[in-house]
């Protein structure tokens, strides 16, 4: 674990943001930061799937990021207190997040479906993978999310499911909206679900995030752009499938993770990092 690992909690620590005179503030300025680092990578040729720990553009990334080596566990030992899960503690309604309550939430109502895989194409079962997101309006329930757009009774944003056997998961949610933060001035996050795959112990938890298509905020969101390699970014987009789509009924998304390799999925706090 480090103090990067990071819940639903966590995800609202902010940096007080600076005042309207700091030149950092403007996104012009912003962009031309993230694009110094993207050209540094672009010319080192170095394969990098993995975010900059301490990526000045995204602020809260110098307070948050680890600054000391993994610490090494003893993987019995941390079985005797860490939470365990199975897949009778799992019911298979918490993956539908539009029935927690009487009502219909407000949105537009989706399914994310996809496999989680090991960095041989190999499916990762029993897996406990949990959701959390902010509603069609951007709003998250929590305390320090208090910008004026409405919290939706009916929608927690929040679920879970183990996977199959084939590595399998499957989510209906309501697609969420950007979510204003004080990063910067005028900072709009793309709009993502947040992620957590537990592992086969906690000291094997990771977290990502994943985002929808052509959405016109990537280019000014330092959390994306963190990531330097292009293919690796692209990875966090799910795709369009009009085969997951249900008639009249909602739309379809896919999105595989992938746990090591060249092609992993970029992590943003795990036990590895
Ligand atoms: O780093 C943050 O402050 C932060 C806040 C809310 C989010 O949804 C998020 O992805 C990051």
């Amino acid at each position: 674990m480090t103090d990067k690992d990071q819940g639903p909690e966590e995800a609202f620590v902010h940096l007080t943001p600076k005042g309207p005179d700091d030149a950092a503030d403007t996104q012009a300025d912003l962009n031309q930061e993230m694009a110094r680092i993207t050209e540094q990578y672009d010319a080192s040729g170095a394969p990098e799937t993995q975010p900059r720990l301490d990526y000045a553009p995204y602020r809260s990334s110098i307070l948050r990021h680890p600054t000391k080596d993994p610490h090494h566990t003893d993987p019995e030992t941390i079985e005797l207190y860490a939470p365990a899960f199975g897949e009778r503690d799992v019911h298979r309604l918490e993956s539908d997040l539009t029935i927690q309550s009487g009502g219909e939430p407000i949105g537009e109502r989706i399914k994310i479906r996809g496999r989680v895989l090991d960095g041989d194409g190999r499916p990762v079962r029993n897996q406990l993978v949990e959701i959390w997101q902010a509603n069609a309006a951007g709003r998250y329930i929590h305390k320090r999310d208090q910008h004026p757009a409405p919290i939706d009774p009916n929608f927690t944003g929040v679920g879970r499911c183990i996977t199959g056997d084939d590595g399998s998961y499957e989510f209906v949610t309501i697609k969420p909206g950007p979510y204003p933060w004080k990063n910067h001035h005028n900072a709009w996050r793309p709009a993502h679900v947040h992620f957590s795959l537990f592992g086969t112990d906690f000291t094997q938890r990771m977290i990502t995030q994943m985002y929808f298509p052509s959405d016109p905020l990537f280019a000014l969101d330092p959390i994306y752009q963190s990531i330097v390699d292009p293919k690796a970014r692209e990875r966090l987009v799910a795709e369009y499938d009009h085969d997951v789509s249900e008639h009249e009924w909602l739309l379809g998304y896919k999105w595989d993770i992938v746990l090591s390799g060249s092609n992993r999925t970029w992590t943003e706090g795990d036990s590895n990092v």
